[in-house]
């Protein structure tokens, strides 16, 4: 069966990037004029029909975006994030250094010379700044509001409710289920009464020692509104700060390890501070999906 569509409108820039395989398409829209939807971004984050990429960001002056406006005088620049399904996420950790890396690879932004970099996003202005090679965010302290379960197949996982701007359930494991072993093809269960807005879930098991690092963790996690992905910034911010936890600690530094990589996390004096590599990997022109027309 096809669908009728409404004509789309001409061809727009487009780059592609990610952060440790956590991939974006990236869209520049300095005045808010693309008439993007729910559909559209679905559409263009398609892995098969469209560029394919866990979400989208939006690169929009807060002054012309109304979720941002009350930020402009602090943050010039707004991440519009969407996940792969069409849905907004508060924040996207990787989002942010992989946006920042476009503003600055496009000639948008540069470093400012007396601080940190701020960018808007729904959950707050947040500083970014160069770290060598890479891209660190500061995505603020993580906040641990209680326990909760998740259930994946073959396994009910304990684990502790974290708000990092947007939802996160972290499970540590336990030592006799080994962290590949875990099927996250389907959705983790949770209750959701304790996530009325969904939840990203991350598991989490103890890393080999790595130098300079207070606590080593390998996560896995599985992002709302996308599915399993290779990094999650924000989720790493989540699963750090408990991992310290466990540890007796609640400052240090942390190396995480992704499926995509690498994130060190250094939590101290109230930041939650995320370093790793950002890049962009393409650009060009894509005609914007026009939504369905009504049946
Ligand atoms: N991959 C992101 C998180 C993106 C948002 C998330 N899926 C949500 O819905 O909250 C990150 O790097 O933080």
């Amino acid at each position: 069966m096809t669908r009728a569509h409404a004509p789309a409108v001409p061809p727009v820039p487009f780059a592609k990037g990610h952060g440790t395989g956590n991939d974006f398409v990236i869209l520049p829209d300095p005045d808010g004029a693309l008439p993007l939807t729910p559909a559209a971004v679905a559409a263009l984050c398609d892995r098969r029909f469209g560029i394919g990429g866990d979400g989208l960001l939006r690169v929009v002056r807060s002054a012309a975006h109304p979720d941002a406006a009350g930020h402009a005088a602090a943050a010039p620049w707004f991440m519009d994030y969407w996940n792969a399904d069409g849905s907004h996420g508060e924040t996207c950790g990787n989002g942010v250094r992989t946006f920042v890396r476009y503003l600055l690879d496009s000639g948008l932004a540069g470093w400012p010379a007396d601080g940190p970099l701020p960018v808007a996003t729904r959950a707050g202005v947040v500083a970014v700044r160069a770290d060598g090679p890479d891209i660190a965010v500061d995505m603020g302290r993580p906040r641990h509001l209680g326990p909760a379960v998740a259930t994946v197949p073959g396994h009910t996982l304990a684990g502790t409710v974290v708000d990092v701007g947007n939802p996160h359930l972290v499970c540590p494991l336990p030592p006799e289920v080994p962290l590949a072993d875990l099927d996250l093809r389907p959705l983790p269960g949770y209750d959701p009464a304790v996530f009325p807005r969904g939840a990203n879930v991350e598991f989490l098991a103890p890393a080999a020692p790595v130098p300079g690092a207070d606590v080593a963790v390998r996560m896995r996690v599985y992002e709302r509104g996308v599915g399993e992905t290779l990094s999650c910034g924000s989720g790493a911010c989540a699963v750090a700060s408990v991992a310290l936890a466990g540890a007796g600690r609640t400052d240090g530094v942390v190396a995480v390890d992704l499926p995509g990589g690498r994130l060190t996390m250094t939590l101290a004096d109230g930041s939650c501070w995320m370093s790793g590599p950002a890049v962009i990997v393409a650009t060009g022109t894509v005609p914007l999906p026009a939504a369905p027309l009504p049946a």
